[in-house]
C-alpha cells in the first residue's frame, strides 16, 4: 500500500493576511505525515510590480507576463513569499526548503503557446520530476514551492500556483497516496459567492458542469476547479477546497470534489 502525501496549496488572500498566514502555517506544521506546501502570491506581486511602476495585467485568471513582470515575479514568489513561507515554518519546526521549478529541476514547462492572447513568460507544466522530488520528501524535508518553472534552457516561466499543486499532485500520486487541498480565504466553493454559508459539501463532475453553465464560478474559482477536474482525472485520490483549517480540522464546512 501507497504511504499518504497531503499537498497544500495556499493562496494570495492569505498570504496578504500576516495572522491568517500564521494561523495557516500553524495548521500545516501540525500535519502528520509527507506533506508539501505550494503558495501563491499574486496579490503581492501586483502590489510590489504597481510601487516599482510596472503595470499588472490578468486574463482568465493567468498574469501576462512580460520581461519585466516576469523579473518581478521570480523576486516576489522565488524570493520575499517563498523565504518567509520557509523562516515561518522552519520557526514552527518544520523543515522546509524552498523550491522553485528550476532547482532540482523540479518541474518542467513550456511557454504557453500563443493563440489569441501571447501571456508572454508564462509556461504550462510539461513534467514532473517526482523521483527527485520524492528524494526531499524521503530525507524529510517538506518541500515549499512557489509558481516559478523553467525550460531546462534557462529560462523562467511563470506557472500558476494552483497549477503547480495539480501537476506535483499527478506527479506524486505515482509513489503516494496523494490528498490535495486548496485553502483560501473562504469555507469552501460557494453556491453564491457572498454567502459563506453557502459552502457545496460534495461537487461530482456533472454538477460542476451544471454549476458552471449557471455561471455559480467566477474569476480565480473558474481554473481552480479546472485544475481539480484534471488532477482528479489523473488518479489524485482526495480533493477539497476549503478555508485554511480545513487540513486539520475536518468538522467545518468545506468542499468535497470527485468524479
Ligand atoms: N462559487 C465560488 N465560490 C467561492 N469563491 C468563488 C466562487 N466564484 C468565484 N470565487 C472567487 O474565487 C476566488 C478564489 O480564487 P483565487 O483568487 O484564484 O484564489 P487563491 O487565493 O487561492 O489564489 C475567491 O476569492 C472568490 O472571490
Ligand atoms: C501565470 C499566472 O497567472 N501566475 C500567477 C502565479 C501566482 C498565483 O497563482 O498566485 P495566487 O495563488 O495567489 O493567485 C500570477 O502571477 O498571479
Amino acid at each position: 500500500m501507497k504511504e499518504k502525501l497531503s499537498i497544500v496549496k495556499i493562496g494570495g488572500n492569505v498570504i496578504e493576511d500576516q495572522e491568517a498566514l500564521n494561523a495557516f502555517l500553524k495548521h500545516f506544521s501540525k500535519l502528520e505525515g509527507h506533506k508539501v506546501l505550494v503558495h501563491g502570491g499574486g496579490k503581492r506581486a501586483t502590489h510590489i510590480a504597481s510601487r516599482l511602476g510596472v503595470e499588472s495585467k490578468m486574463i482568465d485568471g493567468r498574469r501576462i507576463t512580460d520581461a519585466d513582470t516576469l523579473e518581478v515575479i521570480t523576486m516576489v514568489y522565488g524570493g520575499l513569499v517563498n523565504k518567509n513561507i520557509v523562516a515561518k515554518l522552519q520557526a514552527l519546526h518544520v523543515d522546509a526548503i524552498g523550491l522553485t521549478g528550476a532547482d532540482i529541476n523540479s518541474i518542467l514547462s513550456v511557454k504557453r503557446p500563443v493563440k489569441a492572447i501571447d501571456y508572454g513568460f508564462v509556461g504550462d507544466v510539461k513534467k514532473v520530476n517526482y523521483k527527485s522530488i520524492n528524494k526531499l520528501i524521503k530525507a524529510n524535508f517538506t518541500p515549499v514551492f512557489c509558481a516559478i518553472t523553467h525550460d531546462k534552457n534557462g529560462q523562467l516561466f511563470n506557472t500558476n500556483a494552483d497549477t503547480i499543486a495539480s501537476e506535483l499532485a499527478i506527479g506524486l500520486s505515482k509513489l503516494y497516496t496523494v490528498e490535495l487541498y486548496y485553502c483560501f480565504e473562504k469555507n469552501g466553493v460557494l453556491m453564491s459567492v457572498d454567502d459563506d454559508n453557502s459552502v457545496i459539501d460534495y461537487m461530482d463532475s456533472g454538477t460542476y458542469q451544471v454549476l458552471k453553465h449557471d455561471g455559480v464560478f467566477h474569476d480565480g474559482m473558474l481554473p481552480k476547479l479546472e485544475n481539480c477536474y484534471h488532477a482528479i482525472e489523473q488518479g489524485v485520490s482526495r480533493v477539497f477546497i476549503g478555508n485554511p483549517t480545513v487540513i486539520s480540522n475536518k468538522e467545518q464546512k468545506f468542499t468535497t470534489l470527485f468524479l
